[in-house]
């Protein structure tokens, strides 16, 4: 009879966290900006950060990118661990780790299909200078990222030409150059209008469900993350307050809880100019 009993170490490894986060804290001089913070995301998850200004949502995410080193604690991210990984394992790591910003940090002058072609870079050698020097194989896959993102009657117009929320669509084709396994998004729509906002955070989501992505992304609105993320991560003065799936939190839930935040601070104010109140 054939053995096909799994082993308790494989069904450990097929169910690890893609992202452990343990006990972080991170210093910038005398200010602590991570505090102790644990996280665990699994594989294909979708995860809101959402806090105030300030409370360390994108220090936590350009630690997932490792782009910071905490303080203390460790991170381990698509098993392995960044604490301790020499810069050339933490360049092949980051490769597989995509990431999209508020203000989209594209190339305004550049071709919106060039800006998506510099998504590849980090896989290739050397500098690339023009449409043409990238091979054809990765100009044509830019272009079906484009067509998939709804851009690609914009691949040959300059990406300062394009409205935000497009700008926004041009980041995302950029990410998926990197064949992501990993999207972190920090405030995406931040600088969007309402319907913008709505059309680039369905973006994400059907992408994420297309490809198995996991999803990291910070957030100000808690009505978005309430209608887009399947679990809720509160940070707040670099800890984290909330920890709860979308599903067992309710719009007054998370209000309670900002609300407790702001009784104990006085942050009645900010919560209200930050639209969480
Ligand atoms: N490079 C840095 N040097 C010094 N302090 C920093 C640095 N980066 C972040 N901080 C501080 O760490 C704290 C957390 O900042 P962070 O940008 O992570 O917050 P945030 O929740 O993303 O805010 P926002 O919503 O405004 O982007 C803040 O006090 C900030 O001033």
């Amino acid at each position: 009879m054939t053995n096909t009993a799994i082993s308790p170490s494989a069904v450990t490894t097929a169910f690890a966290p893609l992202i452990e986060v343990t006990e972080v804290c991170k210093d910038f001089g005398t200010n602590r900006a991570l505090h102790n913070v644990d996280l665990s995301v699994a594989q294909g998850e979708i995860v809101v950060l959402l806090g105030l200004s300030g409370s360390g949502k994108s220090t936590l995410l350009r630690h997932l990118d490792g782009l910071e080193t905490p303080t203390a604690g460790s991170i381990s991210v698509l098993g392995r661990t960044l604490t301790g990984s020499s810069p050339k394992e933490l360049r092949a790591l980051r490769g597989r780790i995509g990431m999209i910003f508020q203000q989209f940090e594209l190339v305004g002058p550049l071709t919106v299909l060039e800006n998506v072609l510099t998504g590849a870079l980090s896989r290739l050698r050397g500098p690339r200078l023009g449409l043409w020097a990238y091979p054809k194989s990765l100009r044509v896959t830019a272009l079906g990222h484009l067509d998939r993102v709804g851009l690609l009657h914009k691949a040959y117009e300059r990406a300062d030409q394009l409205s935000g929320g497009q700008q926004q669509r041009v980041a995302i084709a950029r990410a998926l150059m990197q064949d992501p396994e990993i999207l972190l998004a920090d405030e995406p729509v931040a600088s969007l209008d309402p319907e913008s906002s709505a059309q680039v955070m369905a973006l994400i989501r059907e992408i994420a469900a297309d490809r198995g992505l996991t999803v990291v992304c910070s957030l100000h609105q808690v009505e978005l993350a309430l209608d887009w993320g399947d679990r809720v991560v509160g940070l707040r003065a670099g800890e984290v307050v909330l920890d709860t799936p979308t599903a067992e939190l309710s719009r007054e839930g998370a209000m309670a809880i900002y609300r407790q935040v702001a009784a104990e601070t006085g942050e009645h104010d900010l919560l209200a100019r930050s639209g969480m109140w």
